[in-house]
């Protein structure tokens, strides 16, 4: 288990737009600064220091230097994570939302940024694993320690298990942090950080997780750290392959690269890289793969010649232009389109073809969303319910020509990139979220002329949401529909795409979200 975390992958740190691949470097090299700095806590700081009963009263005067509010005996990085962490559990917040914030608000940089990034992600993907850990540690279950203790001891858990930082400063940071946030427990977390400290994380998966041979599924989500019904679901999607289920598995507790799309005609992907010092994709013509670097701060983006888009969801689009169409091609739909990543594309496709767009969006600040997103491209957002072809005045029925479905869905596909929603989606979720993708398809079904093209589209591998979806919706519509094979819309050469006609992609496999596309045309 500690193999994939404990490697030296340089730049797969944290997920912090703003953090450079030299500072993930520093920090995965063992933290040294921060290691030195919880030396230095760990020696000199006794139990005796002047800390309130809260963490408003644990908040210091401001720092000379920056000017900013200190917590005594906490630093920086790790009350930000602290924080973030705390937000998502006690808040239902998206890291990905609050971190950056909170960064920014402490005005952290560099490597501090880095590892404070670090932390967040780390302990909220771990989550389960850690939980399972502390339980045992403990003696008590996880769920009956004091919330923001709680919070605390997964952070420092996870920086004794996955992280260079030693031992012994993992535990008096955190120590200093419950201090600050649930002042009667410091013996309590002292000792169970130390009992956690008293082996490895493979050791404590080696105790804790049931045997591979009696519980495959529950081997895995221990050992990976993932709900029991994700890991079976993955499995079943993957054919019931678990060499490949741990694969993705560990791909999912990695942090993504961040990808660009060259928007077509208005940036090329090899000039592009070489603007931005990325790399050209290794599958979509319009890939390009940063290193580093916060992608909201580069030109292109700021002048809509790219955008930030998980290569997978080019791919997705990209197959819905390239489907063999007779006859017009000037009339495209996206049914689904908040924010806009997929409608950027498409719009700068069908400008070279002379057409435009509709996009489709049913929460109004999403329709503003894509309405930045596509400015000066001819898209026309309508903010509008998709189930609402032949209703709606603008989405009349047999009138489009290509059409996109890009289902609301679990995002079991892009675990990677929301380190929370592992934990927050349920099965129960299930029902209401098939129901709306094959209501939405079946719209689109409608909205389609004879002789058009549908993409279905979800970054969800779930076979529920994906061939169960598409079956049931082609069938319950009543339009005549057959099967594309999707694979030659994909580019020629990229493996593993699997019998068709519908293709699905995998973090594991082709470096992409788990994507999944099902090309349907009207007869
Ligand atoms: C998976 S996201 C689409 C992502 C988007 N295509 C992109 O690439 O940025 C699904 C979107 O569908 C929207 N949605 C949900 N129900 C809808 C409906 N009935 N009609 C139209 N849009 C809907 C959601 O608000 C969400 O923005």
């Amino acid at each position: 288990m500690t193999g994939p975390e404990r490697d030296d992958r340089p730049t797969r740190v944290g997920d912090s737009d703003a953090r450079t691949p030299r500072a993930a470097r520093d920090d995965r090299r063992g933290a040294p600064r921060d290691s030195r700095r919880d030396d230095r806590s760990a020696g000199g700081r006794g139990g005796d220091r002047p800390f309130g009963g809260s963490r408003g009263a644990a908040r210091g005067g401001p720092d000379r230097r920056t000017g900013r509010a200190v917590r005594p005996g906490v630093d920086r990085p790790r009350w930000v994570a602290y924080e973030a962490i705390a937000a998502v559990n006690r808040d239902d917040a998206f890291a990905n939302l609050v971190l950056p914030a909170m960064i920014r608000d402490e005005g952290l940089f560099g490597r501090d940024a880095a590892f404070a990034t670090e932390l967040t992600y780390g302990t909220l993907r771990h989550l389960g694993t850690l939980d399972a850990i502390l339980t045992s540690a403990a003696g008590r279950d996880v769920e009956r320690i004091d919330p923001p203790v709680r919070d605390a001891l997964r952070l420092g858990a996870y920086q004794i298990l996955h992280t260079r930082v030693p031992p012994h400063a993992a535990v008096s940071s955190t120590v200093d942090l419950v201090r600050a946030v649930g002042p009667g427990a410091t013996g309590f977390a002292n000792a169970v950080l130390r009992e956690v400290a008293g082996q490895d994380a493979d050791a404590w998966v080696a105790k804790l997780a049931p045997s591979m041979e009696s519980d495959p599924i529950g081997h895995l989500a221990l050992t990976y750290s993932h709900p029991q019904w994700v890991v079976r679901a993955f499995a079943e999607a993957l054919g019931g392959d678990l060499g490949e289920t741990t694969r993705l598995l560990i791909e999912d507790n990695e942090r993504p690269p961040v990808h660009l799309c060259a928007r077509p005609g208005l940036a090329d992907p090899v000039e592009l890289a070489d603007e931005v010092g990325g790399a050209p994709g290794a599958f979509s013509p319009y890939a390009v793969y940063l290193s580093g670097g916060a992608p909201g701060d580069l030109a292109a983006v700021a002048e809509g010649r790219a955008h930030v888009q998980d290569e997978g969801s080019q791919l997705v689009a990209a197959a819905l232009a390239a489907a063999p169409l007779d006859g017009p091609d000037g009339r495209w739909l996206d049914l689904c389109a908040g924010p806009g990543g997929k409608s950027g594309l498409l719009g700068a496709l069908v400008a070279e073809r002379g057409g435009r767009l509709t996009a489709v969006e049913v929460a109004e600040h999403r329709a503003r969303l894509v309405a930045q997103a596509t400015r000066n491209l001819p898209v026309t957002v309508l903010h509008a319910d998709g189930r609402d072809v032949g209703r709606e005045p603008k989405l009349p029925e047999e009138h489009f020509d290509r059409v996109l479905v890009d289902a609301p869905c679990t995002g079991l596909g892009s675990l990677r990139r929301r380190p929370e929603s592992r934990w927050r989606r349920q099965p129960s979720d299930l029902p209401a979220l098939t129901r709306l993708q094959r209501e939405l398809l079946g719209s689109a079904l409608r909205a389609v002329r004879p002789g058009g093209v549908v993409a279905y589209v979800t970054c969800s591998p779930h076979v529920v949401e994906t061939h169960v979806t598409v079956t049931e919706a082609a069938r319950r519509s009543g339009v005549p529909v057959d099967f594309v094979d999707a694979r030659p819309l994909m580019p020629a050469g990229m493996p593993g795409l699997g019998d068709g006609p519908t293709v699905q992609l995998w973090p594991h496999r082709h470096g992409t979200d788990a994507m999944f596309l099902a090309v349907l045309r009207r007869t």
